[in-house]
């Protein structure tokens, strides 16, 4: 199958920085994959995000290939892939009503007119399953819970009917009911759209219940990358086993339903 996306050798360094934050790495996601990156804090995990969205700061240098053998073409932020942050708030504007804010995603990627990217929109809000969508259309982000405001930047993200979706810590600052809604309504978004995913976590247990693949960074490296269960039943880098032993019991995880020899 063509790849949707095929990242070559990339690396970056920071200004000022003597070491790269993401050192050579190459890796393919497929047409509707989901796809989990795990790994400590600062081992590059967003800097990929970044570097992969076209959103590294100024100064950034990168190397390496980034190309989107499906599309044919280089890929367009909003319409071929859509982000959603840790921080609903870095997505969504506080002054801006809901239904506004999901209708210019479709407006301007979609080029539909008002009235369809309004429709467009409610149906979006209902998908991420909004509490009455119709008032939710006309109410402000801070009138929904930090679980509903990450719907709403779900919804936002997915107005233009993406390739793929990038989801960087979406779901640590929800409590875990509301994380697995979440987790929940990305399986459900890729199953139905055939969208890929790119879900960025500290989360083993929720990596491994959810992607088809997960890869794992250390110092801006990719050290492993294999299916799900395989890399976590049989892993085969030193840094994996020492990440699965420190930071989950995996005798005593149910989202994963097995447990390691
Ligand atoms: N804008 C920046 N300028 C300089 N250095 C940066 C910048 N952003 C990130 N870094 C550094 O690059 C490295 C990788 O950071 P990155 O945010 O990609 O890691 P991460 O795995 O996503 O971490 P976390 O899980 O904490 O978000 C770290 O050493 C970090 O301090």
């Amino acid at each position: 199958m063509t790849a949707l996306l095929h990242l070559t050798e990339l690396s970056v360094t920071y200004p000022r920085q003597a070491e790269p934050a993401l050192d050579a790495v190459s890796l393919d996601i497929a047409p509707g994959e989901k796809l989990a990156i795990i790994g400590e804090s600062g081992s590059g995990k967003s800097t990929l995000a970044l570097a992969l969205a076209g959103l590294l700061p100024r100064g950034a240098r990168l190397s390496g290939n980034i190309t989107w053998p499906s599309l044919g073409r280089s890929a367009r932020a909003g319409a071929d892939f859509g982000m959603v942050f840790q921080d609903p708030g870095a997505s969504l504007n506080p002054v801006l009503r809901i239904g506004e804010q999901v209708a210019e995603a479709a407006q301007r990627h979609l080029g539909l007119d008002w009235e369809k990217a309004g429709i467009l929109a409610l149906e979006l809000l209902g998908r991420v399953r909004i509490p009455d969508p119709e008032l939710a259309m006309r109410a402000y982000p801070h009138q929904f819970s930090g679980g509903q405001r990450q719907r709403i930047a779900i919804a936002a993200a997915i107005a233009a009917r993406p390739r793929l979706l990038i989801a960087d810590e979406a779901t640590s600052a929800l409590d875990v009911l509301v994380q697995a809604e979440i987790v929940a309504l990305f399986r459900d978004l890729c199953a139905a759209d055939g969208m890929a995913l790119i879900l960025i976590t500290h989360d083993i247990a929720l990596a491994a219940s959810l992607a088809d693949r997960i890869a794992v960074m250390h110092q801006a490296r990719l050290v492993e990358l294999a299916p799900a269960l395989q890399l976590v039943e049989t892993p085969q880098a030193d840094y994996t086993r020492h990440l699965l032993g420190t930071h989950i019991d995996l005798t005593d995880t149910p989202r994963i339903g097995r447990t390691v020899p």
